[in-house]
């Protein structure tokens, strides 16, 4: 199985949204040194292959059907220079660690999906940043410009999307080599648990979670089950399809089937600033054969949320289409139910997954950007009792998080205060979960399933 080279109309299958706007696109000094980088980039080979990526869809098409949940998290944006080993597999292992705990209160699979490899990409708010009255463009994400307020960094660099590219493939590699060569060993895995609630303030609030896992685990040992569902783990990688160059330059048409695939990574999501209707990312998500993620907050209207159903997922294919809510603490409860319904009653099988993140982002008095854990944890309530109350399958949570002790929201079971944030905030754009309020979140969730 593999890709074919590109023939005219699949080509122009792939450039069909440069008709159309774009919004959140890089403004580059220079078009001929784009065109040149994206003709290098459609010579590269793919990152991930049309049969992962309609293996993932048909994992979330066991979400959108109630029988398993989805579990998507990791930088809000990666960097370049943090790709370290240790860096992923901190990451990798807080997901792992949280994966297993949902897996054993929710009993049914949870599909591990990372915001990984390729997550190198932001939409802003606003086009500039100033700074003690300078204005410069501002920092889009590592494969766009330079997060160091300078003239020259800030300079949107087609050059990037090599980085991009290349930090992407590294990164999947060592994921790859963590997943399949024993690192990620469910038993592992729970010494890892059984740590934290050993160590962690919260820890002995999860020992009687962690004890029955335990008890399961010595179980299947007694009775010398070993299996190799046990050894290895399928994880999945998912980024933002937000700069649409480089992902219409990955995109190649699959020798099985003759469809288009965007290679850049198993799932690629639209965000909130970008999904309109008639504009370019929904024109270009609606040709590839990944499974999609659509960003939905809390301006969404029944109506837009099905007319990106019949945009997007025309043949109403379980596992297409995941709809990602991030309505905010506060709204949740309110806004949620009314879409819910609506998208239920049209028959449309989508996968609901809370994003707990973007709706509750605050500007500390210390000018740093941060969310409270217990809003966090709110929102993923309020979608579960929403989902609990229309008999809906609350499918997932998509997490901003690292498994490296930072400090960039506050509350978790390791308090963190206002006061603590310049300590280690490394984020290069929105404050991220650590790897204990990550952990914490994870048992808080399991418990809402078991008390559903
Ligand atoms: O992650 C989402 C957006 O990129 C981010 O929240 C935008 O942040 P800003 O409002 O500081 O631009
Ligand atoms: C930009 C993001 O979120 P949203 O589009 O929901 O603001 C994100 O998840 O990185």
């Amino acid at each position: 199985m593999g890709f074919v080279t590109v023939n005219a109309e699949t080509h122009a299958g792939r450039q069909t949204w440069r008709s159309l706007p774009a919004a959140q696109q890089p403004e580059y000094p220079d078009p001929e040194a784009l065109r040149e980088v994206i003709a290098d980039l459609e010579s590269y080979p793919p990152l991930v292959f049309a049969g992962e990526c309609d293996q993932l869809r048909d994992r979330l098409g066991a979400v959108a059907r109630g029988e398993a949940f989805l579990l998507q998290g990791g930088d809000c944006a990666e960097a370049f220079d943090q790709i370290a080993a240790d860096q992923i597999r901190n990451k990798l292992k807080t997901l792992l660690q949280m994966g297993a705990v949902l897996t054993y209160a929710a009993s049914v699979p949870v599909v591990k999906v990372g915001r990984i490899a390729g997550q190198y990409s932001k939409p802003r708010s606003k086009p500039t940043e100033t700074r003690d009255g300078v204005t410069l463009p501002t920092y889009r994400g590592d494969s766009v410009n330079g997060f160091e307020f300078t003239e020259a960094a800030r300079v949107p660099d087609p050059e990037r999307l090599k980085r991009l590219y290349n930090a992407s493939a590294a990164t999947l590699n060592l994921v790859r080599a963590f997943t399949t060569g024993g690192y990620a060993d469910l038993r592992q895995v729970h010494a890892w648990n059984q740590d934290f609630v050993r160590s962690s303030p919260s820890g002995q609030r999860y020992e009687a979670l962690a004890r029955e896992i335990d008890g399961a685990l010595n179980f299947m040992h007694a009775c010398g089950a070993d299996p190799e569902e046990f050894k290895t783990v399928e994880f999945y990688a998912s980024h933002e399809a937000l700069l649409l160059d480089y992902e219409s330059a990955l995109t190649r048409v699959d020798s099985r089937t003759g469809r288009l695939y965007d290679v850049s990574g198993h799932m690629v999501w639209i965000g909130e600033r970008t999904r309109q209707l008639d504009h370019a990312h929904i024109e270009f998500a609606s040709k590839i054969r990944n499974p999609l993620g659509v960003k939905l907050g809390p301006t969404t209207t029944p109506e837009e949320a099905l007319a990106l159903i019949d945009r997007l997922d025309p043949d109403r294919e379980p596992g297409r289409l995941t709809f990602i809510t991030r309505m905010g603490a506060g709204k949740v409860r309110e806004l949620l139910p009314n879409l819910v319904e609506k998208v239920t009653a049209s028959g449309a099988q989508v996968a609901w997954v809370c994003d707990p993140m973007h709706g509750n982002t605050f500007e500390a008095a210390s000018g740093h950007k941060t969310r409270r854990f217990d809003d966090v944890l709110d929102e993923v309530k309020g979608f579960f009792e929403v989902h609990h109350g229309l008999g809906t399958h609350p499918g997932g949570i998509h997490v901003e998080l690292t498994g490296d002790d930072v400090t960039e929201c506050v509350g978790g079971g390791d308090e963190i205060f206002v006061d603590d944030l310049h300590q280690r905030y490394e984020t290069a754009c929105d404050p991220r979960l650590n790897r204990s309020q990550s952990l914490d979140l994870a048992f808080l969730v399991a418990e809402m399933y078991r008390g559903q």
